[in-house]
Formats: structure tokens, C-alpha cells, sequence
């Protein structure tokens, strides 16, 4: 097991201490989970369907509560005084407002903060354009592709300009062109922004492309199994795919999802 290194600081940006997670059902979606994420990185949580990776992402973010353990964010227990702006979510599916345009499906929750139109246009301005949708502020959903829906998603989860931003497999249901294009628009948002982005995937080379950090999970019950350090600059060069560092770098998680699999364990 290998850990990352920080880019930064002292205190982690996000320690996970001990956590469980039981749902009334019985089911135990997170056992033990012991992690520490510090400022700046970019980390994604990799592993088989059922393996609590949602769950671990829910929790981070004060969505669900933890049975057993801690949860800091930033020093503080999510969902509490860590503060509604220090955390952006974007969900596999857009959930765009339907009946508003992309500007003020962005502007929402400077809306919710109390900002007005006026005030808040030159920050959705900025980032409709950190997210290439400059000209679409006055369509409306239904006229967008789904990659388009998914910067719009984007766009207003980063528009408070949260330190963290949490990602629950959000181009999953997208093609490989647009998921490429999105996974260099994340990169490129995660830099110029100084986030810390916590990514949940299932694919092994959305992960290693995105990550200085893969963290391994297996199911039943859901834990951790391995913590990789990805090597590599940023930003990604063009050929970075095909590259033996990357194709290594797959290899060894890869690996170590592979070993998370047993021939009875495979629910999807
Ligand atoms: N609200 C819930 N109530 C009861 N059980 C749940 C709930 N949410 C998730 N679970 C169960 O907890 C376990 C972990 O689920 P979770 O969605 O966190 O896994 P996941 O790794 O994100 O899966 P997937 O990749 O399929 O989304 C699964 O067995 C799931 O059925």
C-alpha cells in the first residue's frame, strides 16, 4: 500500500477516522474506513458496484450520517460547520432545473445564499466560461447534449467556489469523446481553482487519468484495499494515454481491483 504525496500543508484537508456506515437494513455499506486527504489533491474512489464508494462520498459531504467514526472536513463535521460553501456535489445525473436556462440553473445557490441577479452575474459569467457554455447562459436543458447538461452540473457546483468538490461518477452515462473532453475540463477547473476534487468512478483509466491518488474499495463489506499514488504531471499531455507510465500505473490498479473481485462476488 502506497500513499500519495500532499501537495501541501499540515492538517489534512479531510480525515476519515474509523468509519463505519449501517444501513437500517443491515446492510454495512462502509467497514473501518481510515483515510486522510490533504489540500490540493485529486483523489479518486475506484472499485466494484456496492462497494460503498457513494456511501463514503455522502458522508464526506454531511448527506449521510456515519453509524461508527469521524468525519473532519476541514476541522469540522460535514454538513455542520464546515459551511453550505465549502462543498460542491456533482451527481451522475445533471438534475438541471427544467423550466430554467443554464444561467440561472448556475445561479442557484447564490440565489439560496441571498446574492442578487445583478450581483451574481460576472461569477456565473465566469465560470459558464471556465466551463466552455459562455454562449448557452440563456438555453434551457432541453436544448443541450448530455455533456453539455453535465458542465452546466459543473459549473454550479463550483460557483460558490467550494475548496472540495465531490464527484459521484458523473460521466458514466456519457461517450468516451465527451468524457474525455469533461475529464480535461475537471483537470483544468481542479487547477486553476485550487479544489481538492474527490472522484467516484468505476473505470480504472478514468482514474488513473484524473488522480495523483487511487483509492481501492471492495464490497461486503465496503472498504478500503489499497491507496496508489499515480505519478505524472499536470496538465495531462496529449499523449499521456498511451504512455508506459500510464499504462504501469493501470496495471497496478488494476491489479489491485482484480484482487477485490472473488468469483461470488460480482453484483453487476
Ligand atoms: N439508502 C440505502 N439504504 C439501504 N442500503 C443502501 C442505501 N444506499 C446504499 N445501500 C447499500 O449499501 C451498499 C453500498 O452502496 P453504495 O451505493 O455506497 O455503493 P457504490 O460502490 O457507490 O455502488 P455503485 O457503484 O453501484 O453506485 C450497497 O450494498 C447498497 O445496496
Amino acid at each position: 500500500m502506497t500513499q500519495a504525496n500532499a501537495t501541501a500543508t499540515s492538517r489534512p484537508l479531510i480525515e476519515i477516522q474509523n468509519v463505519y456506515k449501517q444501513y437500517n437494513t443491515g446492510v454495512i455499506a462502509v467497514s473501518d474506513m481510515s483515510l486522510d486527504i490533504k489540500d490540493g489533491q485529486f483523489v479518486s474512489f475506484l472499485g466494484p458496484s456496492g462497494c460503498g464508494k457513494s456511501t463514503a462520498l455522502r458522508m464526506i459531504a454531511g448527506l449521510a450520517e456515519v453509524s461508527a467514526g469521524k468525519i473532519l472536513v476541514n476541522g469540522h463535521e460535514p454538513g455542520n460547520a464546515a459551511g453550505p460553501q465549502d462543498i460542491g456535489f456533482v451527481f451522475q445525473e445533471p438534475t438541471l432545473m427544467p423550466w430554467a436556462t443554464v444561467f440561472d440553473n448556475v445561479y442557484l445557490p447564490l440565489r439560496l445564499g441571498g446574492i442578487s441577479r445583478k450581483d451574481a452575474a460576472p461569477r456565473v459569467e465566469e465560470v459558464l466560461s471556465q466551463v466552455g457554455l459562455s454562449k448557452f447562459a440563456d438555453a434551457y436543458p432541453r436544448e443541450l447534449s448530455g455533456g453539455m447538461k453535465m458542465r452546466v452540473s459543473i459549473a454550479r457546483a463550483v460557483v460558490t467556489k467550494p475548496r472540495l468538490l465531490l464527484m459521484d461518477e458523473p460521466f458514466a452515462a456519457l461517450d468516451e469523446m465527451t468524457r474525455f473532453k469533461l475529464n480535461n475540463d475537471v483537470l483544468r477547473l481542479w487547477q486553476e481553482n485550487g479544489l481538492t476534487v474527490i472522484f467516484v468512478t468505476h473505470s480504472v483509466y478514468e482514474s488513473v487519468y484524473l488522480s495523483n491518488r487511487v483509492v481501492v474499495m471492495a464490497a461486503r463489506p465496503g472498504r478500503v484495499v489499497a491507496d496508489i499514488a499515480i505519478p505524472g504531471t499536470y496538465p495531462r499531455a496529449e499523449n499521456f494515454r498511451t504512455t508506459p507510465e500510464y499504462n504501469d500505473s493501470c496495471k497496478m490498479v488494476a491489479d489491485a481491483l482484480n484482487a477485490t473481485l472473488g468469483s461470488d462476488d460480482i453484483d453487476h
